[in-house]
Order: C-alpha cells, then sequence, then structure tokens
C-alpha cells in the first residue's frame, strides 16, 4: 500500500542501518534503499513503516505504513535530547579468521602462535606459565611436516588474499544495499593480527561495529579464541569499552549460507556420469572430544544441524543422495571427533561406493586442508580403496550469493549492536567449575612436565604431529 503521507509529516525516523531516532528530512543517506522503520509522528505516536531513503535527493519517502501498530511515544523528549547531537553513523565489521603462514619460513613461528593459543591447548590456568614452552617444542617438532605440506600448495596459505577479497566484496555489497562501512580483517595467529584490525578500528573512530568471523558453526577452538582476543582488547581501552558491538556467533543455519552450499554441491554432482549414485561426502575440521563433553563446545550439534539443514535444501530440489559426516585434520594424540576422514574412505570403498563427492564444511575458504589434505591425501587414499570416481566441492570464496548473506547478516545484526560485556559469556571458560579445574591441573602439569622432560614423548609426538 503506497501512502500519500510525506517525511515532513513526521518529526523522526528510526531505521535498520543507523538504529537512531532522526529528523527525516536530515537522516544521512546511508538508510537501505527500503527499510522498515519506525516513526514518530507529530502528535508522539510511533508507527511502522517502510521508509525509502533517497541517498542522491536526501529526501525521504514513505512508502507504506500500519496503522495499526501505534502508540504514543512516552519518551519522546528523551530521544529528543540524545540525538539532537548524533553524530554521523561510522559502521565497522570485522572479520575474523584462522590466518595462514605466507611463505615455508613463516610456518614455524605460525604453529608457535597456534600453540600458544589455550583455546587451542588448553592448561589449567595456574600452569599456563608451560603454554608457551610447549608451543615452541610442539612447533617445532610439527614444522617439518607442515612446511611439506604449504610447499606442496605453492609455499604458502592462499587464506589472507582469499580473506581480504571476501573483506573487499561484502564491502562493495553492503554499499549496493545503502550501507557504506569499512571493513577489517583479523586473524587470530598470523598477518594482519585482530588486534592490528582493532587499532585500526580504534584510528577510524568507528562508532558502530558488527564482528563476523568467517566459521559457519562456532567453535571454543575458532570464533571462541578470537572472541576472547577481542574482549580483553575491548576491556582494557576507554573508547572501545563504550563501541556498541554485535557479534555474529554462528551462521551456518542461514537460508542464503544453506542454499550456496546446496547450489555448489548441486552443480558438482552434475559433472559425475550418474550424479545420483554419488554419496556426499561432507569433511569437517576436527576437534578434540574433550572440548565438546566437557568445555561445552556447540561445535558438533552445530555440525551436524548444518549438515541436516543443506540435506533438506537438497531434498526440496529432488536431490536424494546418500550423505555421510567426518572429521578431519586431527593433531597429536588425544582423541578427536569421530567418524575420522581417512577411516571413513577407506570403508566406503571396501563397502563398495564408486562415486564420492567430498564436501569441506567448516570453512568457507580454501586453505590447505582443501587442497594439500583432502584434494592430495584423501582424494589418494579414497582411489586406492576402490572409489572410482572423485569430486570435491569447492570452499564459498566469494560465491555471489553468499556474499550477499552476509551482507544481510551484517545488516540484520546492527541494529542490536551494544557495549562488549566480558561476562564470560563464549563457551569453554570452564575454570570456574573446581572439580574439573583441579583433575585438568592435575593431568595438564603431568602432561606438560613430561612433554618438556622426556626425549621420549618427544620422539612419540614427532611420529604423530
Ligand atoms: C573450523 C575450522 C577449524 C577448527 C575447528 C580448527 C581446530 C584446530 N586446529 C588445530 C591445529 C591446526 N590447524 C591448522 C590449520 C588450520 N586450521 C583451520 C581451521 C580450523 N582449525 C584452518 C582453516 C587451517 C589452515 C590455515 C591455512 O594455513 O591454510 C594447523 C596448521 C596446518 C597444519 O600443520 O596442519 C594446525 C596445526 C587444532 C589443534 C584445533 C583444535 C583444537
Ligand atoms: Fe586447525
Amino acid at each position: 500500500m503506497r501512502s500519500n503521507l510525506q517525511a515532513t509529516d513526521f518529526k523522526y525516523v528510526n531505521c535498520h542501518c543507523c538504529g537512531k531516532f532522526q529528523d527525516p528530512n536530515k537522516h544521512h543517506a546511508q538508510a537501505l534503499a527500503i527499510s522498515e522503520v519506525r516513526l514518530i509522528d507529530k502528535r508522539n505516536t510511533i508507527k511502522r513503516g517502510l521508509f525509502s531513503c533517497g541517498p542522491v535527493h536526501k529526501r525521504v519517502v514513505l512508502q507504506s505504513i500500519c496503522m495499526a501498530s501505534t502508540r504514543v511515544c512516552p519518551f519522546i523528549e528523551d530521544f529528543y535530547e540524545s540525538h539532537a547531537d548524533a553524530k554521523e553513523d561510522n559502521v565497522g565489521v570485522l572479520l575474523l579468521n584462522l590466518g595462514g603462514p605466507e611463505t615455508l619460513s613463516d610456518v614455524q613461528p605460525f604453529l608457535f602462535n597456534l600453540f600458544a593459543d589455550p583455546d587451542i591447548i588448553r592448561l589449567p590456568r595456574l600452569f599456563r606459565f608451560l603454554q608457551k614452552p610447549l608451543a615452541q617444542l610442539i612447533s617445532v617438532l610439527r614444522a617439518p611436516k607442515s612446511k611439506e605440506g604449504y610447499a606442496s600448495i605453492g609455499g604458502g596459505s592462499p587464506l589472507r588474499k582469499i580473506t581480504d577479497e571476501q573483506a573487499h566484496a561484502i564491502k562493495v555489497a553492503l554499499k549496493l544495499k545503502g550501507i557504506p562501512v569499512n571493513v577489517y580483517v583479523g586473524m587470530r595467529y598470523w598477518y594482519p593480527f585482530t588486534e592490528d584490525a582493532i587499532h585500526q578500528i580504534r584510528r577510524d573512530r568507528i562508532t558502530r561495529l558488527v564482528v563476523l568471523p568467517l566459521y559457519p558453526q562456532f567453535s571454543i577452538s575458532t570464533t571462541g579464541s578470537s572472541l576472547r582476543v577481542l574482549e580483553s582488547a575491548f576491556r582494557k581501552d576507554a573508547y572501545l569499552s563504550k563501541l556498541p558491538v554485535s557479534v555474529i556467533q554462528s551462521w551456518y543455519q542461514r537460508d542464503g549460507y544453506v542454499k550456496s552450499m546446496a547450489d555448489l554441491i548441486e552443480k558438482e554432482l552434475q559433472k559425475f556420469a550418474k550424479p545420483e549414485e554419488v554419496m556426499i561426502f561432507f569433511s569437517a575440521h576436527g576437534v578434540p572430544v574433550s572440548y565438546v563433553e566437557y568445555a561445552g563446545d556447540p561445535y558438533k550439534d552445530q555440525m551436524e544441524d548444518c549438515i541436516c539443514l543443506i540435506m533438506k535444501e537438497l531434498k526440496a530440489r529432488g536431490v536424494n543422495n546418500n550423505h555421510t559426516l567426518a572429521y578431519q585434520s586431527r593433531v597429536g594424540p588425544v582423541q578427536w571427533l569421530k567418524p575420522y576422514t581417512d577411516e571413513v574412505l577407506v570403508e566406503l570403498g571396501q563397502k563398495g561406493v564408486k562415486s564420492l563427492l567430498a564436501v569441506p564444511v567448516s570453512f568457507v575458504s580454501e586453505h590447505i586442508e582443501t587442497l594439500e589434505e583432502i584434494d592430495m591425501e584423501y582424494k589418494h587414499l579414497a582411489l586406492e580403496s576402490g572409489i572410482e570416481n572423485w569430486g570435491r566441492v569447492p570452499a564459498l570464496g566469494c560465491t555471489a550469493s553468499f556474499i550477499t548473506d552476509l551482507a544481510d547478516a551484517v545488516i540484520e545484526a546492527l541494529p542490536s549492536a551494544t557495549v562488549m560485556s566480558s561476562s564470560g559469556s563464549i563457551p569453554g571458560d570452564d575454570y570456574d567449575d573446581p572439580v574439573r579445574y583441579a583433575i585438568k591441573m592435575f593431568f595438564g602439569s603431568i602432561l606438560a612436565f613430561v612433554l618438556l622432560l622426556s626425549p621420549k614423548v618427544i620422539l612419540f609426538f614427532r611420529s604423530h604431529l
């Protein structure tokens, strides 16, 4: 329904993009082309409506209005007071990612940063002083194997380049939707570090920030770890501690992501001679079982939910292939989530599966575990085990529908930006449980000392890392 009401009929407009109540005629030119808004008319009545904001002519036109949802606004004077001198909105989007070594000489220091993270090697707090020596030891022992992997994919990780491309694409998508933003990339273990991105956000005097981890599912070891870095930086800084922030903790359940994954799978299936006979093999990055069972990591549940959603979407399109989920990339001697990708591939081959489509599902860019582990190691193993036709779904990267959906996720998150709390709301902070804490302290200390002191254990690790 189009209404003949004009902007001049209203005192204030509150849009999804800036979250502020403003004079509609002075409303900054950044609103969505058409956005749902709340309006306050001259009788101080709140109305809901669709507004289109003309960025060029700085003119707002009411498209339609729902007269049913009206009520008198009791806070009108407060709105006036608090928004009379409102500054221009300066929105930032911070993409969080893991980071990867760009050259072979980066590999060992990158691994050091990774293993020095208390969310990757979870020692009891009292024994955290062992974290760095342990990280040094493990990184040195692991480096030769990792270097081989990175050498085989061109001498470094493509993660920085792809993440920068995604950042640019999200910025462009948001601009097209009428929301100019600065997009920042913050890596956890290599350049550009999260701390550098935070520094830049501070310098740019961002007024609202959306944090978007580039992991579809939440894990303590990935999103959780990056959020801890953010929380601690924000706690220490007067400006950042007042910055309204909205964190998108996971987004595997979003329609745009699920549909984009289904599109890629459908497309790859068509490359097989008999697409309906292909086993869809989801391969997710693993985490140690203890993360899920003792630390409350929602990663496994979210992963299973994610696979269900993608398969449901495929079924709705008439794709009824068999599918399975397994976990890859385990490191070290502890139990990781099962079943393991390598073991399932062998079993499937033995059971007579002839065609298999591997779908990496925990990450949205190509990286060492898709390019080396899946494309080389697992492919080789599968073919050796009797699978004859092998395919692999590419990572989403800058797929247009996916980027558009991430841009929408940012827009939806903006209105809920609030000052970041340090309330320990990130899953995995279980150090307050005294029994668990004591058990971990005991075993953690034994493990750390044994690892540091015993040459036999070092040899053992050398063959397992
Ligand atoms: C959702 C994705 C990931 C989870 C969960 C995850 C957990 C996790 N990883 C390690 C150890 C290593 N990871 C390494 C590389 C790496 N990990 C992820 C993603 C997840 N990790 C990515 C995307 C990458 C690759 C980055 C790149 O350079 O392309 C490595 C280094 C590579 C290697 O030597 O294999 C290690 C080691 C642990 C211990 C862990 C959970 C506790
Ligand atoms: Fe990893």
